[in-house]
């Protein structure tokens, strides 16, 4: 919908209203192509000034619109009659422009913008490009570098930054309506011509050949197979190639080829399940929009190791004052000096000050008397949480929330030794805390609304995506992974090699393999855990460890490195050999194969060519199969909230959506039909058998991923 007002005598001012982001539904394309014509045929109007209702100027095409036939005007001749036409018209631009929201703008022939607002071609992030027009008329505007660099990665640029690349004319801190006012009526009479972004000529451009080249090597290294980055270079470079029109033939035709395609797809599912996992809601009615959060304003960090600097930087970074607490000084002193190198080198790189202000660092508990919420980093013992947990209960006031930052221990337990279970929650964070965006808030039976309302508020501040698990051994994301991670190992008994399996899982799309990721984070974390939970004991015997435990198959493999001394980069050797200990390049290690093949042997396993296909399935369908049985157990809420945790915390390629939404892409027959034939040949891999979830959506014509709450029969749901 677009509203049409003449004001200042001349100036047609044209209103996007489509709250929430005034996207351009068919109904807003239909409103503006009527009321441009509108302003056009008035011979009264001399100008026309584009506007959106609400601060927004326009968040682009309707991305809820993109599952549907398409219906209503086009947007590149609605685009088109503006540039065109015969008066000038200007864009003002508030809050955000972004994708055919921007390409609006770039068909106006001036653009003013709010100091505050933000603009974009963000399109690929949704497996598209700016098929309006961008990717032509930008490389007009910016020149090809700047343009191949905004339309490559989608990102957001702020309007001073805008200004500074000619994309906007000017910024104001007043009012930006008035402003654009005061420029139409500046620029009547003036020839348009030079405005018309179509009619000019791209800057040229040396080495032409050498910049594209980079730019697809570069996104073809960055976007591990996702299509979007790459048909972006190819329209850009119609832009430097090929006249107006024909450039407009190309961007067409390459959207046409990304439109349709899966990728696209699961882009935009991910876009939707990002917003989707917000609005959380428990078994006893409580949600996200009946559940007031606290406002937390001071907070505690206990425990200065890794998790607990990373935590204490993006708490200071939302605006909170911390009071960072280590019992021992030398452990306090490091802390201090990371937490403060952290800060100040990210306000280096944003031309800001540090907000070191904010931090205050103690020796004792006591310090966290007064403040709102603490957050537990502590060593990952649950005997030691709950320590610090009764501490806490004495020390801090009666409404303080307690935190928990354990990766896989029961959350209730730990509630069990304070005086206030429904003030106390898991903050599962993900490391480095100030750079992974995941945030698993795990409710214990006993938390309250008000906790969950106020944790899941809280990731949100602290720049997270949060999503709410419910308490089970290693809640969603660590639970689900321990399905994949021994699919990943018994490969390797079977016949493949770390580098081979590797490879086909960064093929998949993930930015690292199992076993390179098991190097990066020390192979001795799990041992321990093994340890811990009493999978590795005494009575295992050193020389010939058992392959059964627990009353299912089982690989030592990973405890026998960890014996030999191999955790990972660390120690300089792991799956991979690296230069030295801390190295970060991995080797295939030649040692590596000798001591498969030898293991084989002596557990007499024959070894067997293992095909991509096979290492791809029993990972990834593994892990949706887990998923299944978390869906069941309650565990989570829905499909949406698994993808999240996975796109977010564990390097799942988001062109693929999440697992989950692959395992519906892939066709929840064949992801069954592929279970079945995988544990038929491995019945001692119980979770290779295919849950009954799987089971009762293939039985139902595999409804889509929406539907599939309406088949999860959890009996004892947390949320
Ligand atoms: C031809 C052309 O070349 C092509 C093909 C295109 O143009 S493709 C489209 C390109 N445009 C984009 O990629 C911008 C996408 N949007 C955003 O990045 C963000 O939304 C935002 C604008 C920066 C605001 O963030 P926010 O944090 O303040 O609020 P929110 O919770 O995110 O959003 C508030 C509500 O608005 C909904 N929403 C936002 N943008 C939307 C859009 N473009 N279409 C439909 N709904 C949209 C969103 O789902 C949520 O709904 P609900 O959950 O309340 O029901």
């Amino acid at each position: 919908m677009a509203q049409y007002a003449r004001t200042k005598g001349s100036i047609a001012l044209i209103t996007l209203t489509n709250p929430p982001v005034n996207a351009l539904s068919s109904a807003v394309r239909k409103g503006i192509t009527e009321t441009v014509s509108r302003a056009l045929n008035d011979t009264q109007v001399k100008a026309v000034v584009l506007c959106g209702e609400n601060g927004q100027f326009c968040g682009g095409a309707d991305i809820k619109e993109f599952a549907k036939p398409m219906s209503g005007p086009a947007l590149v001749p609605m685009i088109h009659a503006i540039e065109a036409g015969e008066k000038p018209v200007v864009a003002a631009i508030e809050g955000i422009a972004l994708g055919g929201g921007l390409e609006l703008a770039l068909g106006c022939h001036y653009r003013v913008a709010h100091a505050k607002a933000r603009m974009g071609l963000p399109e690929v992030t949704l497996g598209l490009l700016p098929a309006a027009g961008g990717t032509q008329r930008l490389p007009r505007l910016t020149g090809i570098p700047t343009a191949l660099e905004l339309i490559t990665t989608g990102r957001h640029i702020t309007a001073q930054e805008a200004l500074k690349l000619g994309i906007v004319d000017k910024v104001t801190d007043g009012n930006v309506v008035d402003a654009a006012m005061e420029m139409a009526l500046s620029v009547i009479g003036r020839p348009l011509s030079p405005r018309r972004l179509s009619t000019l000529s791209t800057p040229p451009l040396a080495n032409l050949d050498g910049v594209f080249e980079a730019a697809m090597a570069q996104v073809k290294r960055r976007s591990r197979g996702a299509m979007a980055p790459v048909a972006c270079v190819k329209a850009v470079r119609a832009a430097a190639e090929l006249p107006y029109s024909q450039g407009m033939k190309r961007e067409l035709e390459l959207m046409g080829t990304l439109m349709s395609s899966g990728q696209a797809k699961a882009l935009q599912y991910c876009f939707f399940a990002q917003r989707a996992v917000g609005k959380w809601s428990l078994p006893n009615g409580a949600q996200w929009n009946n559940s007031r959060p606290r406002d937390i304003r001071t907070a505690g960090v206990i425990g200065l190791g890794t998790m607990g600097r990373g935590i204490v930087v993006s708490l200071v970074k939302a605006g909170i004052s911390v009071v960072a607490v280590e019992m021992e000084e030398k452990q306090l002193d490091l802390g201090r000096k990371e937490v403060t190198g952290i800060l100040e080198r990210d306000a280096k790189r944003r031309g800001v000050t540090a907000p070191l202000h904010l931090i205050s660092f103690a020796l004792s508990l006591q310090s966290l008397r007064g403040v709102d919420l603490v957050i537990e980093a502590v060593f990952e013992d649950m005997e030691l949480k709950k320590r610090v947990f009764a501490d806490l209960s004495r020390v801090c006031n009666q409404n303080t929330m307690l935190c928990t930052n354990t990766s896989g221990l029961d959350v209730d337990q730990i509630a069990s030794v304070t005086d206030r279970p429904p003030l106390v929650v898991g903050m599962h964070f993900f490391a480095p805390a100030h750079v992974m965006k995941l945030l698993e808030v795990v409710c214990g039976p006993r938390s309250s609304a008000e906790a969950v309302a106020t944790a899941m508020s809280l990731g949100k501040r602290m720049g997270k995506v949060s999503v709410a698990v419910g308490n089970c051994p290693g809640f969603v994301g660590n639970r689900m992974l321990k399905s994949y991670m021994d699919e990943s190992v018994f490969l390797l008994e079977e016949g493949a090699s770390p580098e081979q399996v590797d490879q086909a899982l960064e093929e998949f799309g993930f930015a690292l393999g199992i076993f390179k990721v098991g190097d990066l984070s020390g192979l001795d974390v799990g041992w321990r855990v093994r340890k811990s939970s009493g999978l590795i004991g005494p009575d295992v015997n050193p020389t010939f460890p058992s392959r059964v435990r627990q009353g299912r198959r089982y690989c030592p493999l990973p405890d026998l490195l960890c014996e030999q001394g191999r955790w990972g980069q660390k120690t300089g050797r792991g799956w991979y050999l690296y230069d030295s200990a801390g190295g970060r390049v991995a080797r295939p290690d030649p040692e590596i194969q000798r001591f498969l093949q030898d293991y084989r042997l002596r557990y007499g396993i024959p070894s067997r060519r293992i095909s991509e296909q096979e290492v791809v399935e029993r990972c990834v369908f593994a892990l949706a199969n887990e998923g299944f049985q978390v869906l069941e157990d309650g565990m989570a809420a829905g499909p949406e909230d698994i993808d999240m945790v996975y796109v977010f915390g564990y390097g799942w390629p988001r062109h693929r959506g999440g697992p989950m939404f692959h395992a519906a892409q892939v066709g929840l027959p064949r992801v069954l039909q592929r279970l079945e034939f995988y544990y038929r040949e491995n019945p001692d891999i119980p979770h290779l058998q295919p849950s009954a979830l799987l089971r009762r959506l293939v039985g139902a014509g595999s409804p889509p991923i929406q539907q599939w709450k309406q088949y999860i029969r959890s009996t004892h749901s947390q949320l």
